[in-house]
């Protein structure tokens, strides 16, 4: 029998941080119709015209921040997870590893499965949340690339991991180590969307964004709901740590554009809970699978100083799943499911 194919896929980043390639890595990103989902004439005017131009200089500055000896952190750790998980399930499984965009392509990726003469493919897009701006990018082009192959094989695509017990139990470890009952508050700062990829996620146009708390519970209209899922991540989270709902936020980062995406943005809940006097802040950023750029620049230097700045004293970031075993067990349990 042939071995089993395994592919791990994550968003990607740029292959340095000099200017060309973020520029590059902006341009695949963002040229993506499922991230940027107007027409593509605009959206081409929009990336090729204005963001990426103006965004690549920017963007290569902070990549240049959280860049070390290892390159990319996302890369980096990437890696460690897909050869540790190929350790943890042996010779009768063949792991790859991609990223969406940039590299190691997903067809790269495919490429060395088909030689390796897999009997079936597991797809795990790795974002713990369903968004069709990244889970369902990877899924559609994976399907795209092997829909062209003359033998498909049997495949399958894990669709979210928002309620998984062991990266919850892993992100409560993280966050144990900084004592999280010496905090005033604790925010889930999960990456932003658009609130217009939100609403066409809702198929009866009934629920989603119609009431403030259409996200506190999943339910069968709602659980394809990026937020939705994030709440219910945050929710597992608290409890697991005995964090009380006054205790806690769950908000959104990194807007992009002028308009409106999934809230309370983080900045807000700032400004906010820095004029209720709060001083310590520890912020989770389960949206993630490893530290990235989001998590070590966005938060750990920007919001760290912005809060400074309004009064507070220290935003602790709860450090990502990384090459934690237990991550590595959640992983092999889903290919294995
Ligand atoms: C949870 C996973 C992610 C979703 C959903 C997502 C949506 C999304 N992102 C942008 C724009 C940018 N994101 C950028 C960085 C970035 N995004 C994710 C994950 C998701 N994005 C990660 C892991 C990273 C960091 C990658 C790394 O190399 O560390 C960036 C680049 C940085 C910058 O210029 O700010 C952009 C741009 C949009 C528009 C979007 C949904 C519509
Ligand atoms: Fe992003
Ligand atoms: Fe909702």
């Amino acid at each position: 029998m042939g071995k089993k194919g395994v592919l791990l896929v994550n968003l990607g980043t740029p292959d340095s941080p000099e200017v060309p390639s973020v520029r590059k890595y902006l341009d695949q990103f963002l040229m993506d119709e499922r991230v940027i989902d107007i027409p593509k004439f605009n959206r081409t005017l929009l990336v090729k015209g204005i963001i990426v131009p103006f965004r690549s200089p920017k963007t290569s500055k902070l990549y240049k921040e959280i860049w070390n000896e290892n390159g990319s952190p996302l890369l980096h750790y990437s890696k460690i997870q897909a050869k540790l998980l190929q350790e943890k399930l042996g010779d009768d499984y063949h792991v790859e590893l991609a990223m969406r965009y940039q590299s190691p392509s997903i067809e790269s990726a495919l490429a060395n499965l088909k030689a390796g003469l897999v009997e079936s493919i597991k797809v795990i897009p790795m974002f713990p949340q369903y968004a069709s701006a990244s889970s369902g990018s990877v899924m559609q082009l994976v399907m795209e690339l092997v829909s062209k192959w003359q033998t498909v094989p049997p495949i399958s695509f894990i669709n979210s991991f928002h309620d998984n017990k062991q990266m919850i139990e892993v992100f409560a470890e993280n966050a144990r180590k900084h004592q999280p009952e010496s905090y005033d508050h604790v925010l889930f700062s999960f990456h932003g969307l658009p609130e217009r990829q939100l609403l066409k996620c809702d198929h009866t146009g009934s629920f989603c964004l119609k009431s403030s708390d259409c996200c506190e519970t999943l339910s069968d209209t709602n659980k394809f709901c990026y937020s939705a899922q994030g709440h219910d991540t945050a929710r597992l989270l608290a409890k697991e740590l005995g964090i009380s709902k006054e205790n806690y936020t769950v908000c959104f980062q990194s807007r992009l554009g002028k308009e409106p995406w999934v809230q309370p943005y983080t900045t807000d809940v700032l400004k906010k809970l820095a004029a209720e006097g709060k001083k310590r802040l520890l912020v989770f950023s389960p949206a993630f699978v490893a530290d990235c750029l989001e998590t070590l620049y966005e938060i750990t230097v920007e919001y760290h100083e912005e809060f400074k700045t309004l009064g507070g004293e220290h935003v602790q970031l709860v450090e990502s799943l990384n090459d934690h075993p237990k991550f590595i067990e959640a992983l092999e349990e889903m290919v294995k499911a």
